[in-house]
């Protein structure tokens, strides 16, 4: 399958090596100095682009793509809140394909199985109340991630006295930590920490007065997240639409 790569940090160098790995030709990569490549033939031969940029351009990538009738696979997080509607209108009204998912590893997608599985057992359990943390590399430039607001709208889906997220405290990668919002009873306080070079931990932790119960997705390194969205292109090369992980992996 012949791959183009929009954004050559992180992911886009580790994404390369899989794709190589398993076969892929990659015929066009895109970073911030050669956005004229956009219009070359090479970019336009890709079955599928894979983009993993940054939350203020990633929606300016998907436009360039569909212009030039390329599918996209994209990871990068921080831009639905301005253009989810329009993202979605183009996907299923005006033919064009993206395959978007917060997190791409295949543990992610089981610590989410498990996440909407225990949210709706809480549902019925009203002395619990629910937290979420997530903590990432000092890098990462949007709060609260992109798995942490999925995993809590998962659960603002499943219980009735959750209704939406809020980020509650913001750690820096100094150290200092400050109260950005105090959840009320409806809301799902996210406290973000940024230290070092954390590929990322999520953890929701459910609290009553007897107990808690804590669970956690814990990323050793970035492979899994550059294999699954490999593995979302080899899906998305012959799928058209809106797609995403539940997609891919059913469980
Ligand atoms: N869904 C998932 O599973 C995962 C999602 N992510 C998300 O993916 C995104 C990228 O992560 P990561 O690779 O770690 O970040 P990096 O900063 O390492 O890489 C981003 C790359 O994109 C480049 N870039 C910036 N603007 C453009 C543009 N307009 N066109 C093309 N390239 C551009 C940057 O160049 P320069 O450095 O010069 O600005 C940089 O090389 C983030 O939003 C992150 O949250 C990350 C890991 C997993
Ligand atoms: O920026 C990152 O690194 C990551 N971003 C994604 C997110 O915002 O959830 C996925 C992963 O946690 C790594």
């Amino acid at each position: 399958m012949k791959i183009a790569l929009i954004g050559y940090g992180k992911m886009g160098r580790m994404i390369e090596q899989i794709a190589r790995g398993r076969g892929h030709e990659i015929v066009s990569i895109i970073d911030v100095d050669n956005q004229q490549d956009f219009d070359s033939p090479e970019f336009a031969s890709a079955d599928v682009a894979i983009e993993f940029t940054a939350p203020h351009v990633a929606y300016g990538n998907y436009l360039k793509a569909f212009a030039r009738g390329v599918k996209v696979v994209s990871g990068s997080t921080g831009w639905m809140k301005d253009h989810g509607d329009d993202v979605r209108r183009m996907c299923t009204e005006e033919g064009h394909t993206l395959f978007w998912a917060s997190n791409f590893s295949v543990g992610v997608a089981i610590f989410s199985a498990v996440n909407r599985y225990l949210a709706r057992i809480m549902n019925g359990f009203t002395q619990y109340d629910v937290e979420m943390e997530e903590v990432h590399h000092v890098h990462k430039l949007d709060h609260p991630s992109g798995t942490a607001i999925t995993l809590a709208e998962q659960i603002t889906d499943a219980i009735d006295r959750k209704q939406k997220w809020t980020l509650g405290r913001l750690t820096q990668p100094d150290g200092t930590t400050t109260v950005e919002h105090t959840p009320q009873a409806d809301e799902i306080g996210i406290s973000s920490v940024r230290r070092g070079e954390v590929p990322g931990i999520h953890t929701v932790r459910y609290d009553s007065d007897a107990d808690s119960i804590t669970i956690t997705h814990d990323a050793h390194s970035r492979r899994g997240f550059a294999l699954g969205a490999v593995l979302a292109a080899e899906y998305t090369a012959t799928h058209s639409g809106l797609l995403t992980i539940d997609d891919m992996f059913k469980f």
